[in-house]
Formats: structure tokens, sequence, C-alpha cells
């Protein structure tokens, strides 16, 4: 019998599992939250999506795979334009940028947020109007900036009083007059890993509210008049789930606002919240629903506004892993299964930490299905590792799969659309897997596989 099998698997739980790590009454089923929306498991119990069988897709493409459901992605773009109502939706590329997927976006209608020069050339390739690209950074270079104004980028998010000295200089050297946001760290201690809250006083990005360099940023731009100073800039973390940190962010920028519309005589005409939805990653998420979440910054920023007797600015927020997130999957292949006695069984897959590092840089929490086939057997507790050389390369840390689990099974990872790709790793030399988009029974790749000759072709002795 497999370590954890039927019985003995509530005693062990306390000590092996988390708490909060139900057993099944079905290791086949999906629960539709984790999943992108035209996922099905098959009669024959194979899952199947964007009308496309799994097995196909390990076929003709090889594992592991991220596998993107276009639909579900445009459908999702059009969820957050559509509860944002008259407020820029700015896609965050960070959580995973293709040309293909930017081509998406300008078709539903949305703009780009990029961090780097090798964001913008995809968002430039894809076909994005620059007017609807912004460039964040805390360290952005003479190059990035450059070729975001010669480009004619509609706004550029400073972060420093470096950035802001260097843009100036470019923009007197170009004859150009870039518009620019002032990102400003509220102040928010974001519900959410220590690693990706950002709004929080001691990290690096933007400029502190409480401490006035918000403000001096501000003045300085204004009394300089080579940027064309559009508005605030907030974003106070990533994967949250309640609009709570959100509006203490929108009441603190709000003052501000307000103060630099005394100061200065003038209203600032735009306001960014920034991105951070958080998704589901396993049934004990509770993410709030976009509509939901909109609703209540909208309200909140018209409230201020009339409190503060402004007009109410062009709001803008900008996420990333709401959108993307559940959009995808990974598809691997079993290669070893591992009973470790009176512990857990260990289900080895093709891939690991190098196509998805959160788990092991976040504790991240994920959850698994046996993709190529229905099962009947009793669920087993089980850790889904990957084939590098660490003990800590974990995709799933907890997860029951069925008993009969084994070597050549496929098996899926939902919600790894958001920040699995883009942070993937070469490390130990593996090539990072393709993305294959899937609609209306057909799919293609969007972002080929890399190969071992594309790594040594880098390594020029
Ligand atoms: C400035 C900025 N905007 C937007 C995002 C997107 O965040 P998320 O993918 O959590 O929506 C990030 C990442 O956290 C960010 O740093
Ligand atoms: N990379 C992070 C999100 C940070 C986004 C950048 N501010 C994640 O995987 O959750």
């Amino acid at each position: 019998m497999r370590a954890h099998e039927a019985g003995a698997l509530h005693a062990d739980l306390g000590s092996n599992g988390p708490s909060w790590l139900r057993t099944p009454a079905d290791v086949n089923a999906l629960v539709p939250i984790l999943w992108p929306s035209t996922v099905r498991r098959a009669q024959h119990g194979a899952l199947e999506v964007g009308g496309v069988d799994v097995h196909a897709i390990a076929r003709d493409h090889g594992t592991p795979a991220y596998v993107f459901d276009e639909e579900d992605f445009r459908r999702r773009c059009r969820t957050f334009k559509a509860a944002f109502g008259g407020a820029e939706v700015y896609y965050a590329g960070k959580a995973f940028i293709a040309t293909a997927v930017v081509k998406i976006l300008v078709e539903e209608g949305l703009s780009l947020d990029v961090c780097t020069g090798g964001e913008l050339a995809v968002a430039i390739r894809g076909g994005m109007p620059p007017q609807r690209i912004g460039l964040h950074g805390n360290n952005k270079s003479a190059e990035e900036l450059t070729a975001a104004v010669e480009h004619g980028v509609g706004r550029i998010i400073v972060d420093s009083f470096d950035e802001i000295e260097r843009l100036t200089r470019i923009a007197r050297e170009t004859g150009k007059r870039p518009s620019v946001m002032v990102r400003v760290t509220v102040g928010v201690e974001a519900h959410t890993h220590e690693f990706i809250a950002t709004a929080h006083e001691d990290q690096k990005f933007g400029f502190s509210l409480s401490g006035g360099a918000a403000a001096e940023a501000v003045q300085r731009i204004l009394a300089d008049g080579v940027l064309d100073l559009r508005g605030l800039h907030s974003h106070i973390g990533s994967q949250i789930f309640d609009a709570a940190g959100f509006e203490v962010a929108a009441r603190r920028l709000l003052k501000l606002h307000a103060e630099i519309a005394e100061r200065h005589g003038r209203e600032l005409p735009e306001l960014d919240l920034g991105g951070g939805f958080g998704i589901a990653y396993t049934t004990q998420d509770e993410p709030a629903d976009p509509q939901e979440l909109a609703g209540d910054l909208l309200r909140i920023v018209k409230q201020e506004c009339a409190a503060l007797h402004l007009s109410v600015p062009h709001l803008s927020v900008e996420p990333g892993r709401a959108i993307v997130g559940p959009s995808m999957f990974t598809l691997y292949e079993v290669g070893t299964v591992k009973d470790v006695d009176g512990i857990r069984t260990y289900v080895s897959v093709d891939g690991g930490m190098s196509d998805n590092i959160r788990t092991a840089l976040y504790d991240a929490a994920y959850s698994a299905t046996v993709a190529g086939r229905a099962s009947s057997e009793p669920p087993i507790l089980a850790r889904v590792v990957g084939k590098h050389c660490e003990s800590g390369d974990i995709v799933v840390k907890d997860e029951f799969l069925p008993a009969d689990v084994k070597a050549g099974d496929l098996l899926a990872v939902p919600g790894t659309g958001a920040y699995c790709r883009s942070m993937a790793s070469n490390y130990n030399h593996v090539p990072r897997p393709p993305v294959v988009a899937v609609a209306d029974g057909a799919s293609r790749v969007i972002v080929r596989r890399e190969t071992v000759d594309d790594l040594l072709r880098l390594d020029v002795g």
C-alpha cells in the first residue's frame, strides 16, 4: 500500500500535510475556479482544453509545456475592462508577455505595462500602440528610457530622483516631452508574502509618502517643466484578496493629489492604483470578484474626490496575475513515483523549479491533477517535485492524487499563467518549456521550446 492511502490518511495529515487540505470526494473532479474556463474532463477521462485533448498537446508539443487557453484569456481581459468601466486597464506584462499575447491585448482594447527594455521590445513587436504603453522599473537604464522616449510611450512611471534627472536630460537631448507618473510608496502593509508586497516603507520601490519624497518629486518635476506630469501611481503588492489595502492606498494618494492641487494650482489628470488582484491557486483561496473590487475602488475614489472637492481623475489599474494566471496550466509527464514510507508519496515530473520557481521562492501553494486519465483508485497524499538537484525543487507541496499515479501519467498544474514562464530559468541547463495556445480545437506554439543547442549557442567557450 502507498503511504497515506485511505485509512492512514487522516491520522497522518496533522504532521505531514496542511490542516486545510481535505481528502477529495473524487480525485478526478476539477474545481472550476482553479482552471481555464474551457477545461473539461472528457468521457474517456483525459482533460481537454480549447477542444484539444492533453494527449494531443503532449504528442505534438512535448512536455513540460505551458498550455494557454486563448478564449479564457480573452474573457478575463473583457471582464477587467468591463469591471473598471472608463478606467484604463494596463495588463502587467511581467506576469507573462509574448508577441501573441500583445496582439490579443491590442484586439481586446487593453493597454500594457512593461518594466524593462526587453518587455518594451515585445510590446512594440506585438503592435501595441506606444501611447498605450507604460514603462515601470526602479532602475531603468538610460538606454531603456531613451527607447521609451523615442517610441513615444504614453507614460513613464518615475521611481527615483536619479531617474527624474536622467529622464530630464534625455528629454532635453531629444527635444521630446515625456509624460510621467510619480510612483508613491503609500505605506500600506499589503496582506501577502513579504517578497511581493511593494508599498510598505522599507523596500526599494517608489517615493516615500510619509517621508515627503513623493511631494518633493512632484515639486521638482513641476518646477522644471521639462517632463509632463500626468499623475500619481501606487502599487501595493501582489496576490491580494480584498479591497482594504487598495482603499487605504487610494485615500492616501488622493490626499497628496489634493495637496498638489492646492500648492500648484492644478489638478493632475490621472491616478493609477496599480495591480495585485489575487487569484485562487488552491480551493482555500477566495479572491475578490473583479467586478466587486472594481466597484469598491471606483466608489472610494469618487467619494474621496467629492469630499476633497476634486474632479475625478482618469483612473488606471495594472492587473497581471488576475488576467493571465488562471488562463494557463502546466502539463508535465510523471517520471518516477517514490513512496517514502510513513511520510508521503513523491511524484517527480519532467520540469520543476526552472519552470515554476514560485513554490520555492514564496512557499506558494498549487494544486494538481492526473490529466491523462480518470482513476477510480483512492486518494493518496502526494508531493509533486521536479527533476532539479535541490530538495526544495517542489512544484506542488501537498495534493491528493489517485493511488495508482505512475510513470508516464500526464499531470496538470493549474494557475501557472502568471510569473511562471516569465520567471523561468535554465537551472541545471534545462531548456525552458514552450507556451502552447489552444482554441477552437487547435493548438499552436506561441513561444517555442528551448533546446540544448540554444543553450550551447550562448556558451561561446
Ligand atoms: C508596478 C506594478 N504594476 C502591476 C503589477 C502586477 O501585479 P499583479 O500581477 O499581481 O496584478 C506589478 C507586480 O506586482 C507591479 O510591480
Ligand atoms: N513575481 C511575483 C509577483 C511580483 C510582481 C512584481 N511586482 C509572484 O510570482 O507572485
